[in-house]
């Protein structure tokens, strides 16, 4: 796919549809709030939304996700106000794809396609670079497979022998080849990096970790000084960067990593595995969240998800609420005269004290606020595992 296309900014945007399905018993803000987060995964790759289409449905449709009725509305929707592709808010079963792109004649993505090409544009370390190919094939693998077993119980008939199969065949003996020789680069690159962490001082070493577009970045520059690329763009990170950086006359090193998002294609997870290696041997995570997002409290549960998944979840953690500056009451119903808003940001904050025990600090990294009380809980949390793991060190004393 025309990745160039996505950020040369003098070409047209390509134009959108999105298609959603609202489950049984799903809320509609819950449907809203995927659908915009959609729409901002096609903003990040440069495209333009003209139009979502939602149905609701028990479940999607196992052949065409929505029903026929309404992939007709969508086609002509599509051939009326030219668009150039239609996304997917789940992922698409290969046959469900290639349905779809049959009946509607244009370019069909799903969310977890949209998601590897932002990462493949965004890609910039040779790591990175052969972590994101390495998903795009095994994310088309399958889609070649279906439809060769799809030829082939078809065998047999007139002119379905042949080309036809060879073809996939071989494409897809390439495209095995391929993963193989990825893997044995990436493999090479890791044992590299693992080489290069053995050379390292002996300093505890913190993550930042968190959704997507909270602030990681923005709070890494602050701490460290540094320029690391911060933007209102989704996956703005998506290589790990390591600083040292020092609090008083404590030193200990900070790394930025890319952000977590909701249904992140599994097989991506899996390749970047080895950029997350930084979290998974942290001693202490941040955990940032954008407070300031109406549904920061399930991004919160989807980052904590998958820590699991990395094994992660175990570690020492702060949270660290960012961006109050941008926080508004969320109204949740006028016409409830008992309960018409939802919490303020100080009922918030208490309900939340009450209920947690980890560490949580409440700070604004654009605005400066709260920022000496963050440093000074991350300093005594690094001095009190530094003088554990370091007895002897001179540093401190
Ligand atoms: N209002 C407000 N905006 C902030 C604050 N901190 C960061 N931002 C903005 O939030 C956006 C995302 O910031 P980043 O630092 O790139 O976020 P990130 O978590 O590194 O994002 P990814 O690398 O994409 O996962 C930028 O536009 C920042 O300027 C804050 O305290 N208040
Ligand atoms: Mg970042």
């Amino acid at each position: 796919m025309g990745k160039q296309k996505y950020y040369d900014t003098a070409l047209k945007p390509e134009r959108a549809v999105l298609v959603g399905v609202i489950r049984q018993g799903e809320k509609p803000e819950e449907t809203k709030e995927y659908l915009d987060e959609l729409a901002f995964l096609v903003d990040t790759a440069g495209g333009v939304v003209a139009n979502v289409f939602t149905q609701k449905m028990e479940k999607p449709d196992r052949s065409t996700f929505v029903g026929t009725g309404k992939l007709e509305e969508i086609r002509a929707y599509v051939q009326a106000e030219e668009i150039d592709m239609v996304v997917f808010d789940d992922e698409l079963s290969p046959s469900q794809l290639r349905n779809i792109e049959r009946e509607l004649q244009v370019k069909v993505l799903d969310r977890s396609n949209l998601i590897l090409d932002i990462f493949a544009g965004r890609a910039q370390t040779a790591q990175a670079k052969t972590q994101v190919e390495l998903a795009q094939l095994q994310y088309l693998l399958p889609r070649l497979t279906r439809l060769w077993t799809h030829l082939e119980r078809q065998k047999g008939g007139i002119g379905m022998r042949g080309p036809g199969e060879t073809q996939i065949e071989s494409d897809r003996r390439m495209i095995l080849e391929k993963i193989s020789l990825l893997k044995s680069r990436l493999q090479l690159i890791d044992k590299q990096n693992e080489t290069q962490r053995k050379n390292r001082a002996q300093l505890i070493r913190v993550a930042l970790v968190g959704y997507t577009n909270v602030g990681k970045s923005t709070i890494m520059n602050m701490l460290s000084k540094s320029e690391v690329f911060a933007e209102n763009k989704l996956f703005a990170t998506l290589d790990t960067t390591v600083r040292k950086v020092v609090i008083e006359n404590l030193p200990f090193l900070l790394s930025d990593t890319v952000g977590f998002i909701r249904k992140l294609p599994h097989h991506l997870v899996e390749c970047f595995k080895s950029t997350l290696d930084e979290v998974r041997e942290a001693d202490i995570l941040i955990h940032v969240v954008d407070v300031s997002h109406s549904s920061f409290e399930d991004q919160i549960n989807v980052v904590n998800e998958t820590l699991k998944e990395l094994g992660a979840r175990d570690k020492e953690m702060i949270m660290v609420f960012n961006k109050i500056d941008a926080y508004v009451t969320p109204e949740i119903d006028e016409f409830n005269e008992e309960e018409p808003r939802g919490l303020t940001l100080d009922e918030f904050k208490r309900s939340w004290m009450g209920l947690h025990n980890t560490p949580s600090l409440f700070i604004s990294a654009t605005k400066k606020e709260n920022l000496e009380e963050f440093k000074q809980l991350l300093y005594d949390k690094v001095k009190a595992q530094h003088t554990v793991r370091y007895p002897y060190d001179q540093l401190l004393y």
